[in-house]
Order: structure tokens, then sequence, then C-alpha cells
């Protein structure tokens, strides 16, 4: 997969995903949490603290030779907001144009629970992109392939200098025990959900709608243009892993003057029916009105004689506009939860400190 490729992915790392930087060798002139802001890397010139010229990203003082006459190296740790299957990296050193790093590494490692950093020194890990030179106030795109679920990333720079941002796309691979017999959002990024495709996507991009928690502003969702002709703009999603949609959430909240009028749903069993075949889609809720910035939940017919279980939802809204949240809670069936399970376990090796969880019947 190319760089135009991969950034496509969701980004692990980024802060709205949960991604924090743990630890770092050296955060002197500007602070280690800066690398996974959401944002593009801002600047303004002649803005010197007490400490330097102010950046938006990481940087590290001017390292020196010890007295054993060795200069070392500058690193940060990055805990993933969403472990998964990390298909590429971007090193951005934007605006870092005296003082970006001439090169840098990338180590990741794969560890359970919630491990400190002195926990996460001493872990086993895999180097993802080797000693490679940088460009300064450039993004630069490297691929990664290990086919390892892993949980944190080490950014090297050598000596020292500053970084913008570091993005670290892939695809996300869920612990299944956390999902198990509950009742989750099927839809969630953080469970693995993510949109295959969509009608539209020029103000924002439809994985927006899985984010957690709420938006705070209409760039934060997804947004279409203003639609002229025919039809109407929609998007599908592939669920975490096969599940039943009991409820639906649609938020439009902050879309005050461009929320859709209605919007409905339906859902497919691609094991079974072919996602390019309308005939093959059912619907689980009809041509609902929605109202502007405000959430809508709709709890969905569940019968018992209504099977329901489904790998892929379709959402349109009519005719245009977006949503900023779209929330479908419902339970993996014990098909999705053996998917789960075995594709995690077969990501992850053993010895990683990682408990294999239960395979259901
Ligand atoms: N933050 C800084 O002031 N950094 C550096 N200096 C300027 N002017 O940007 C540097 O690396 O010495």
């Amino acid at each position: 997969m190319n760089a135009a490729g991969f950034a496509s992915l969701p980004d692990l790392a980024v802060r709205t995903l949960g991604g924090s930087v743990v630890a770092a060798s050296d955060e002197s002139f500007a602070d280690k949490e800066n690398l996974l802001n959401p944002w593009a890397p801002a600047f303004q010139p002649q803005t010197f603290g007490t400490k330097g010229q102010e950046y938006d990203g990481w940087e590290t003082a001017r390292r020196r030779p010890g007295e054993d006459g060795a200069l070392g190296h500058d690193w940060a740790i990055v805990r993933l907001g969403l472990p998964g299957v990390i298909r590429g990296v971007v090193i951005d050193t934007a605006w870092f144009k005296g003082n970006f790093p001439p090169y840098a590494s990338v180590e990741a490692c794969g560890v359970d629970g919630h491990p400190s950093p002195a926990e996460l020194a001493a872990a086993d890990w895999t180097e993802i992109v080797p000693p490679s030179p940088l460009g300064g106030d450039a993004a630069h795109a490297f691929e990664a392939g290990a086919a390892r679920r892993f949980t944190h990333v080490r950014l090297n720079i050598f000596p020292d200098g500053g970084v913008a941002r570091l993005r670290v796309h892939g695809d996300v691979v869920p612990d299944p025990r956390l999902l198990a017999g509950l009742t989750v959002d099927l839809a969630a990024l953080e469970n693995g959900a993510r949109v295959i495709g969509c009608s539209d996507m020029f103000y924002s991009v439809p994985d927006n709608m899985l984010f957690p928690g709420t938006a705070r502003n209409q760039a934060e969702g997804w947004e279409t243009a203003r639609r002229r002709g025919p039809g109407n703009d929609w998007a599908i999603i592939r669920l975490a892993a096969p599940g039943v949609v009991r409820l639906a959430e649609f938020d439009t909240t902050h879309l005050k003057f461009n929320a859709p009028g209605h919007v409905s749903l339906s859902g497919i069993d691609a094991r079974t029916g072919d996602l390019d075949d309308p005939g093959a889609w059912r619907e689980l809720l009809g041509r609902t009105r929605v109202q502007p910035d405000g959430r809508h939940r709709v709890r969905l017919d569940t019968a018992p004689d209504a099977p329901r279980e489904i790998t892929h939802a379709r959402l349109d809204i009519h005719p245009d506009g977006g949503l900023t949240r779209l929330r479908l809670l419902g339970d993996l069936t014990a098909a999705g939860e053996r998917l789960l399970t075995d594709r995690w376990n077969e990501l992850t090796p053993a010895g990683t400190g990682h408990r294999a969880p239960p395979r259901p019947a």
C-alpha cells in the first residue's frame, strides 16, 4: 500500500482517538503532546517565549557530546488510542526548518494492559521504519508492513530537533475480551468498524461519524456538498464484526442549516449477499425525519422472527448534509465473536504478555 493509500486509514495515534505520548527523552523547547494534535501544524513567526521560539510540535534541546564523546539521540513513546496493524507512518517536520532532525526511525511493540514507561522500555520492540533521512518543513510517509497488532510506537530522532506530527495509520484490531457478550457500538472506529464507501465527502470524511465522544463542531463530523441533482447522499459502514443492531443514533449536532431532512438505514450480510446488489439490502429503518443540531435515538425492530445479523450497514441521508456522529448499538453474534477472536490471536504473538481470549463455540 503506498502513502496515498495508507493515509486514508485511521490515525491510530491521534489524540481524538485516544492516543497519548507516555514518555520522551527530552521536551525542552516544545511539548511531546503536540505530536498527536489532530489539527494541521500551525506556526506564528517571532513568538519567542522564555525558552525560545514556540513550535506546534515536539522539540528537544541541541545535544552536546557527553564525557564519553557520545551524542546519543532523542525518542518519544506513544500509546496508540486504537491498537492495530500499522500500515504506514507519517513523520511531519512542518515549520521546523533550521532545527529538524536529519534522521528518524520508528519501532513498535504490543503490550497488554496499561504498561508504565519503565515496563515499555523493557518491552520487545520491532523496527517498522529503519533510520531514514528527513528534510525540513515536509511530511515524510513511510510504509510499514509487520502483520502484528501493536499497542505502542517509539519515534527515534537522530540526534535531536523538532517534529511537528507523528501519524500512525492502520487497521484497528479490537480486543475481543472487551466486546464479547456486551451490547456495543458496532459502528465505532475503536471497535474496528469503518466507512468503506460514500457518495460524497466534499467537506469532511465519513469516518468522522464513527469517532468516540461528541463532535466539537461540524468539521468533526461528515458533511457533503449541496446536492443539486436527484438522489441522496449515503455511506456504507463495515461493522466491527457480524452482529445485530438494536438501536441507532443519528447525531446532527452542529449541523444547523445543513442537516438532512430525513435518514434511513439498511443492512446486509456480505457473506451471503452482494454489496453491489440493491436487492440484497434489507431495510432496518425506513425514511425517518430528523431535526438540525441534535441527537436522535431510534430503537430498531428486532422481533425474534426478524433475522437481523448483518456485516454492513448503509446510511442514507435525504437529500444531503451529513451527520456528526452515527452510533449502531447492538450485539456481536457468535460468528462475530469468533471472527474477532481468531483475528486477535493471529495478530498477537505468544510471549508478549497477552492472555489469549477464549474462542466462542
Ligand atoms: N524553539 C527554538 O527556539 N528552537 C531553535 N531556534 C529557533 N529560533 O527556532 C533551536 O533549535 O535552537
